[in-house]
């Protein structure tokens, strides 16, 4: 439905967005996750046709987003990370409004307003003036302008941030019932936030797609890799000499705590967890924990994948 292939940003000399590749059947959601400055906006602009790539093609239904750029737009909603609201107008009035300018009829964006309402689960103030509401009901106006044409492609850029956990909870449910009509591409750079919601994670970091899965295939990435984490009696250059031996283990995390004990995160291809701990024993460095990153939270499975990336 959409295929991305070898989509590259240059802001002057930073490479904000490298050979991204992917592609997204009908009717699915996806996340697409990345730390502060990772290149999400970015990409998500690039999708939208708001900013040129450097390189690469973006294809929606088979057409080029260059060569068909007005058509390619009808077909896309867009919400950016602040919504684009005329605050004095109503949620109805304005939703008709945005249906207009993006080529329906008057009567056309009539008739699909009721739906889009209850999509976005905004009966309760669709009478009100947006400047009035609350920012979760803000942010759904903001969807629902996004969707008021019948876009196929429906992209929203951190449409989570900012929400308090009652408004998280209704927003997962408006996003879930959004991939009955369209496709969906929703960014943030917290997974818990979307791994509920999507069907599908991309993970971008520094401009690059470093993983692509559901939640469950990106936590058996991790655990493919027998991540594991330690406390030790010892400095790192004593841990280093040890380590060595093992020249597929790599240091994912390195820390020394308050205590000066030092907390290491270590992950390798091979389960070499046993071997590992019985040379640092027998080189008389003190193990005082041992523990499993898999049981570690979702959170840290992302990190690990981005630094280990990185
Ligand atoms: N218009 C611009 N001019 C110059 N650099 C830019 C511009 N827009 C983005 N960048 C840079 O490109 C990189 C990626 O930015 P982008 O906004 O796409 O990341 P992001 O993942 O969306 O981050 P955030 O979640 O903080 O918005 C950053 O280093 C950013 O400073």
């Amino acid at each position: 439905m959409i295929e991305v292939k070898g989509l590259t940003r240059y802001y002057g000399n930073l490479a904000a967005v490298r050979d991204v590749e992917f592609s997204i059947p009908e009717h699915v959601i996806v996340g697409f996750l990345g730390l502060n400055g990772a290149g999400k906006s970015t990409v998500l602009k690039m999708l939208a046709g708001l900013v040129q790539p450097s390189d690469g093609s973006v294809k929606l239904s088979g057409e080029n987003i260059e060569t068909e750029s007005e058509g390619f737009r009808r077909h896309i909603g867009y919400l950016p990370e602040d919504p684009p609201l005329h605050k004095d107008m109503r949620v109805d009035e304005f939703l008709i409004w945005c249906g207009e300018m993006r080529g329906m009829s008057k009567s056309d964006a009539m008739a699909r307003l009721p739906g889009v309402i209850k999509t976005c689960q905004l009966e309760p103030v669709k009478e009100r003036v947006i400047q009035e509401l609350s920012h979760g009901f803000k942010k759904r106006v903001g969807i629902a302008q996004a969707i008021i044409h019948k876009p196929k492609l429906v992209i929203l850029d951190e449409p989570i941030s900012g929400l308090d956990p009652v408004q998280i909870v209704e927003m997962r449910e408006v996003l879930k019932s959004l991939k009955t009509e369209c496709t969906v591409l929703v960014s943030s750079h917290i997974l818990s936030e979307i791994s509920q919601t999507c069907d599908r994670i991309l993970v971008l970091h520094q401009g690059k797609i470093v993983a692509d899965g559901t939640e469950v295939e990106l936590r058996g990435k991790m655990e493919a890799n027998t991540s594991f984490e330690v406390i030790l009696r010892a400095t790192r250059e004593d841990v280093d000499k040890v380590l060595s031996e093992f020249a597929e283990l790599k240091v994912i995390e390195s820390q020394v705590l308050e205590d000066g004990l030092l907390r290491m995160l270590l992950g390798s291809d091979q389960d070499r967890r046993e071997e590992v701990i019985k040379a640092l024993v027998t080189s008389d460095i003190g193990v005082r924990m041992v523990k499993d990153a898999a049981s570690t939270e979702l959170e840290s499975v992302f990190l690990g994948l981005t630094k280990e990336a990185a």
